[in-house]
């Protein structure tokens, strides 16, 4: 355990498993940095591992100690997930296997899936009350049901999955397409599943702030494109990298995760972002589904924006996506994965 400089606000515990992993890796050092939080919230960093993966995370941390990050207050290694999850405000859960070329994310439901019972069992009679859950680890939606339904007595809504990698890359497909820079582009959303079924809705989108489908049909860029190139390449994006890196993403999806809880604590403001999230029944998806949504978040809270009106399109996308998930859930039922939540 490391010591280091006190500051102003009360520090933040903030649990990352799979810290030796390659995302894991890619993350901490800027959480330490204030990356996640902000620059006057100090962290206590836990990172858990597997008994395999504890070297990899005490070289970590000793790299992590070798920064001198001054909101970083402490740094503790542990394979326990009781010690790992105890007073945790935040926890980034990443450790899991990743898919390898050939592979849909659900092949890894049976591998991963029994992780997440363990962390949530963890989380629910550990973590501080104020816990805030993000599930990385793929499947991530259902590796969070599977979190969640293993602890009651967290609330529902404070478990949430990674869908802003989609997010972030369909704003960058957006940005190539329209030449327009990417902070000028806003109201993407990711709805449904982190997998090949998403659908990255462009309809509300609006770019230079005006419409983005008028802005693409400027460019010759019609219905036809947003079926054909956009969502496809949306979609199917953490599979090209595959294919093209030869492994998966990383930096990107660390970058990802980073921004999923920084907006969730520190806020959108009026801009609204995607979060895979317990479902509240609205725009079809069942309720309790973690399904991705647009949300606004402020106040440490996020919420699902209700006022969208959808066009055929866009409800059989939602549609089929969340009847993946309804799969899913289904699988993970049969395979005695789910807790009595
Ligand atoms: N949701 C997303 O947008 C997104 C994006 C990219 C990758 N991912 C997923 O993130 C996961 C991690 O990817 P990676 O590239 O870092 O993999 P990696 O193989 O480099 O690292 C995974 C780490 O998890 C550890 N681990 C395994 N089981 C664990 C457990 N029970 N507790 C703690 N740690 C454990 C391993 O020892 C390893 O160090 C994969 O499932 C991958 O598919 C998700
Ligand atoms: O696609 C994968 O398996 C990794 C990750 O989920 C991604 O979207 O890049």
């Amino acid at each position: 355990m490391l010591s280091m400089t006190p500051s102003k606000k009360n520090p933040v515990t903030v649990t990352v498993t799979g810290a030796a992993g390659q995302i894991g890796y890619a993350s901490v050092f800027r959480v330490a940095a204030g990356e996640m939080l902000g620059a006057d919230t100090p962290v206590r960093l836990r990172l858990l591992e597997i008994p395999q993966g504890l070297n990899g995370a005490e070289g970590t941390a000793m790299e992590l100690t070798d920064g001198a990050f001054p909101l970083l207050q402490s740094v503790e290694v542990t394979d326990d997930p009781t010690v790992g999850f105890d007073g945790a405000n935040v926890a980034l859960l990443i450790g899991s296997r990743p898919r390898t070329k050939g592979m849909e994310r659900a092949d890894l439901l049976e591998a991963n899936g029994g992780i997440f019972s363990v962390q949530g069992k963890a989380i629910n009679d550990y973590a501080a009350d104020d816990v805030r859950v993000a599930v990385v680890g793929n499947p991530a939606n259902t590796n969070a049901l599977i979190a969640a339904s293993h602890a009651p007595d967290v609330p529902l809504e404070r478990f949430t999955a990674l869908t802003r990698l989609d997010h972030h890359r369909a704003v960058g497909q957006l940005a190539l397409a329209t030449g327009a820079a990417v902070q000028n582009i806003e109201g993407v959303t990711i709805w449904g599943n982190h997998s090949a079924s998403q659908y990255p809705d462009l309809f509300h989108a609006t770019v230079d702030g005006r419409a983005a489908l008028d802005v693409l049909a400027e460019k010759g860029l019609d219905q036809s494109w947003i079926e054909e190139t956009f969502i496809p390449t949306v979609a199917n994006r953490g599979a090209e990298i595959i294919a093209v890196r030869g492994g998966s993403s990383v930096a990107s999806a660390a970058h990802a995760a980073l921004m999923h809880v920084r907006d969730w604590t520190l806020g959108t403001g009026e801009r609204w972002t995607s979060m895979a999230v317990p479902s509240d029944g609205s725009y079809g998806v069942p309720e309790g589904l973690i399904s991705s949504f647009p949300v606004r978040c402020s106040g440490g809270k996020y919420e699902i924006i209700h006022s969208f009106e959808h066009s055929d399109f866009s409800r059989n996308k939602i549609a089929t996506s969340v009847t993946e998930l309804v799969d899913e859930r289904e699988a993970v039922a049969q395979l005695g994965l789910l807790g009595q939540r």
